[in-house]
């Protein structure tokens, strides 16, 4: 495999020579080698890219006319060549210069699969890859189904052909040229006489190996453009034999300006596909048009499949921008961050097709139709929570991290995305609950909506924190997703009852009643009394690491557990700023004490005379708290020696 780069040339009289990137020979040695089955995938991709570039000559025509004179409107030609084993695209779009083939055709020009190749290079999978690697190990055919997830563009041709040649003469420019390879590693780049190129746009020829002359069959390119690019805004012509006349296979009719009742969801899925790269079928789509002060018609689709890219800090939202069916930018921040994962487009008459995209940014008609979306978009979620809870609890799991990011950046919206917003809770079994359900089942008095938060589920549920939420039968929201710590606490409220961790401040519990059943911490005044005594001990013993040791109210099983003072960060917010640099000093915690517990009656009751003891089994109970909350002991050390301290003396007692 070669390590040049697209850069490294040698050139002579016919042309110059060139090494693919590092990057693209790894991709087509796994495109070449992929057991990838669905190879078709290929025609999708050279098909967008055609309509990508007629679509970009229609917008640079708008500032530069003259740039589309000739050659008539936008069409995509496919010819066939069965004999001779030949599949040719051409388009009438944008074309390429000389550099804009070695850059786009050397390189890897999609963000996707270059962050698709970094996350391979750096031994990271990504999302879809680590699901499976769970169930077991990471194998070639993982890799070769990523590909498919993510799609490749233009190089996935090489899954079909041997040798490819793309002649590409720009549009307004009386040069053209040939890129050609046979994707093993290198390519060349050569003038082409005028006469031998498209007059503007791209012509690609794909010498198709043995295994993959079907696609220069009628049939089967017929079948894959029908199911895969039938909605392309620009129309599909096939040649069924050199130099016969073209016939057409598509319109071009933009999918979104014809009316809901002509469309099937199959029609919707193939254009979900097209625009998104993506392979899945979207869990939700949205349709319509709006009428009034500024109109616009909007297609947006929500995924079933995540996109692996969904958390990097550098993704943008996916909606498009059209003006009167010209494609604008995919820049314009239709929908907030947090719906980052919607795809799809909106079209206006009301935007004005030679503003600046800079501009159009700026303009109080996009304001408006940013919100018209987002409202639409939140609306229909909040439909298939109300009437389909399993699908809607699947595209929670999916995305609902990313609309919880909402919760603090969007304060307008705040109670609604609350409202939508599901959670594992203490009551929640294997489903998930909605703030309403919890709110509708808290207890008489309760004012608050307790939760606790950590990265992992199964820490969280053993909490000792718990255990007197749990006594009591009052519901716990137990939040494992980072921003979970964050808009919980700049959450005010939802219903009037605010958001209250458990593992900060006094629990407070007193005032709910225990079942009589139940063993706890407030059936026995005279425990807490007895346990003072050692409290007032602890306090003195542990003033270096705590700021106060008190008795518990929300232990009923454990002997100790931390929690957070009033003030401040909750311990779990904490750890995420500590671990991200962006705290130097933490708080002291509280050490909480369970009076009931016979551990703590026993230290209680040990006399002045066993000093060295007590002080042992003071350190060593935080310690243990602090194990209990996933952390260390603090100087694992000393922790160890007072453990074998206290066995020794256990066993020679
Ligand atoms: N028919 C074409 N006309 C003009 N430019 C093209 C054509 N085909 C490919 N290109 C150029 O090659 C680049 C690489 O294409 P490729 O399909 O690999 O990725 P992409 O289309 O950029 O990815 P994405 O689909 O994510 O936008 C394109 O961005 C475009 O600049």
């Amino acid at each position: 495999m070669t390590t040049a780069t697209a850069e490294t040339s040698t050139a002579d009289m016919s042309g110059e020579h060139h090494s693919f990137e590092a990057d693209v020979s790894r991709l087509l040695h796994m495109m070449v080698h992929s057991v990838y089955s669905d190879k078709d995938v290929f025609l999708r991709e050279l098909i967008s890219n055609a309509a990508d570039a007629c679509e970009k000559l229609r917008y640079e025509a708008i500032t530069t006319p003259g740039l589309n004179a000739g050659d008539g409107e936008s069409r995509i030609r496919l010819t066939l060549d069965e004999e001779g084993r030949r599949l040719t695209l051409e388009d009438n779009g944008i074309g390429m210069s000389r550099a804009e083939l070695i850059d786009a055709l050397g390189t890897i020009a999609r963000s996707g699969t270059r962050a698709f190749m970094e996350r391979l290079q750096s031994g990271k999978p990504a999302r879809a890859a680590e699901e499976r690697e769970s169930e077991g190990g990471k194998s070639e055919g993982d890799t070769a189904q990523l590909i498919g997830q993510f799609g490749v563009g233009f190089y996935s041709c090489f899954m079909v052909a041997d040798r490819v040649d793309v002649i590409s003469r720009r549009a307004g420019t009386d040069e053209a040229w040939i890129w050609s390879s046979d994707g093993k590693g290198s390519f060349d780049i050569r003038p082409a006489e005028l006469s031998d190129a498209p007059t503007r746009g791209t012509r690609i020829t794909l010498q198709l190996m043995e295994e993959a002359k079907t696609y220069a069959s009628r049939w089967t390119v017929e079948r894959i453009i029908k199911a895969q690019s039938g909605h392309v805004p620009v129309p599909i012509e096939l040649v069924e034999k050199p130099g016969e006349e073209p016939k057409r296979l598509t319109d071009g009719t933009a999918l979104w300006t014809r009316s809901r009742s002509e469309i099937s969801q199959d029609d919707y899925n193939d254009f979900y596909r097209g625009l998104s790269g993506q392979y899945d079928t979207p869990a939700l789509t949205l349709h319509y048009r709006a009428e009034g002060r500024v109109e616009y018609t909007a297609l947006a689709f929500v995924p079933t499949v995540a996109p692996f890219d969904l958390f990097d800090p550098d993704r943008k939202g996916r909606m498009k921008l059209y003006v009167k069916r010209v494609f604008i930018t995919d820049d314009a921040d239709i929908l907030p961050r947090y719906l980052r994962f919607v795809r799809g487009l909106v079209d206006t008459a009301d935007l004005p097709l030679n503003l600046s995209r800079e501009m159009i940014q700026e303009s109080p008609v996009l304001q408006v139709i940013k919100k018209g979306v987002t409202n639409r978009v939140l609306q229909a979620l909040e439909k298939q929570l109300a009437n389909a809870r399993s699908d809607y609890e699947t595209l929670w799991s999916t995305f609902g991290g990313v609309i919880k990011e909402g919760i603090y950046e969007d304060f307008e919206r705040r109670e609604q995305l609350l409202a939508l917003s599901l959670f594992k809770t203490t009551a929640s079994g294997e489903g998930l609950r909605t703030l309403e359900d919890y709110v509708k089942d808290a207890k008489e008095g309760q004012d608050a909506i307790y939760y606790i938060s950590g990265a992992q589920l199964d820490q969280i549920k053993a909490s000792p924190q718990l255990e007197g939420f749990r006594a009591r039968g009052i519901e716990v929201l137990l939040l494992t997703d980072s921003v979970d710590s964050f808009w919980a606490m700049n959450a005010p409220s939802f219903k009037e009852k605010s958001f209250r961790s458990i593992t900060q401040g006094a629990a407070d519990l007193k005032r709910f009643s225990l079942p009589d059943s139940a063993e706890g911490a407030d059936k026995d005044v005279d425990k807490t009394a007895a346990a003072d005594g050692f409290i007032g001990l602890a306090k003195t013993i542990l003033a270096q690491e705590v700021s106060d040791v008190r008795a518990s109210d929300r232990l009923t099983e454990s002997a100790v557990c931390l929690v957070a003072p009033e003030d401040g960060y909750d311990r779990q917010l904490e750890k995420i700023l500590q671990g991200a640099g962006r705290l130097q000093e933490t708080a002291k915690p509280i050490l909480e004490v369970n009076p009931a517990h016979p551990l703590i009656a026993t230290l209680a009751a040990i006399g002045e005379d066993r000093a060295a003891l007590r002080e042992d089994a003071a350190r060593l109970l935080l310690d243990q708290a602090r194990v209990l909350d996933g952390d260390k002991p603090a100087d694992p050390r000393a922790f160890a020696e007072r453990l074998s301290r206290l066995l020794e003396r256990a066993l020679k007692a």
